[in-house]
């Protein structure tokens, strides 16, 4: 089976193009896994799927690293942009893609010999309601600074959907983010009926963030970016950024710049890198 490599910010994932290859329904969650293991696959923060839409020009589906779906992934919706406009599977500039979590709208940057360097993503608007995210509790308005039990320890979450669920924690210093020893625990917390991604953010100003993550299904990553999406949106939440005004994500594999923009959708701007392309036994 052929295979691509690619990476967002550091976020990697194995890439199968569905228009060349056949992979079954039932082998996914093991292909998935089988792929991200370093020793005996290829190593990667997961799997991601490109095939055809029947509701928008492409489809994307993500697979954890521990096999489990996604609905959504910001990083791969870049990588999957790029892809598909260099391998002519899409011949606008800008495109729709199908995700688990709705439609999303790429615009590819492309230099003068047709390469593609910089892709936005218009997310569409963040889920702000418990049922949506899931979080459990009553009542339809957006979880801001909530409270959780997480190891002894109280947080305050703020909790924002932008296709897959995301817990978003402020710290002073995000050098001292308990992002090992409380990522696990906030992943998998009973509040979340779905899981979660867990974040910590450290504000520096109203235009600029620092990010870490541990993905639910894959750990600690370089980058996540509908967590950092979600953290723009938790910011303008809790009163530390202005809905509109464009944001600078320091994530640990570079910068994102996203804007929660005034209509409620939310952009997303950055790379996308090729890393390798090769042949996989299954
Ligand atoms: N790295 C991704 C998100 C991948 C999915 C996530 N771990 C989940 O389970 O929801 C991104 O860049 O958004």
């Amino acid at each position: 089976m052929e295979f691509t490599k690619m990476h967002g910010l550091g976020n990697s994932y194995i890439y199968i193009n569905l228009f060349k290859e056949h992979l079954p329904e039932e082998r996914l969650a093991e292909t998935a896994v089988w792929l991200a293991d370093p020793n005996r696959g290829i190593g990667s923060d997961g799997m991601i799927l490109i095939g055809p839409s029947t509701s928008c020009a492409i489809k994307m589906r993500i697979f954890n690293n521990d096999g489990s779906e996604a609905k959504n992934c910001g990083n791969g919706l870049r990588c999957v942009a790029k892809y598909s406009y260099e391998h002519g599977l899409v011949h606008e500039k800008a495109f729709s893609i199908e995700t688990l979590g709705g439609p999303v709208f790429a615009t590819v940057e492309v230099d003068e010999e047709g390469r593609v360097g910089a892709v936005a993503i218009n997310m569409g608007q963040p889920r702000l309601t418990r049922q949506a995210i899931p979080i459990i509790g009553e009542g339809d308005k957006p979880v801001v600074g909530e409270k959780l039990e997480a190891n002894g320890e109280t947080v305050q979450v703020t909790a924002v959907s932008m296709g897959n669920p995301h817990a978003v924690m402020f710290v002073e210093q995000i050098e001292k983010a308990p992002v090992e020893s409380l990522g696990p625990v906030i992943e998998k917390h009973s509040a979340f009926p779905d899981w979660v991604n867990a974040e910590w953010v450290e504000v520096v100003s109203e235009t600029e963030l620092h990010f870490r993550v541990w993905e639910r299904g894959s750990g600690i990553t370089q980058a996540c970016g509908t967590g950092a999406c979600a953290a723009v949106v938790a910011s303008v939440l809790n009163g530390y950024a202005k809905q509109g005004v464009p944001v600078t994500v320091h994530l640990l594999g570079g910068d994102l710049t996203i804007v929660w923009q005034e209509n409620g959708d939310v952009l997303m701007r950055g790379p996308a890198e090729y890393i390798c392309t090769g042949n996989v036994f299954l």
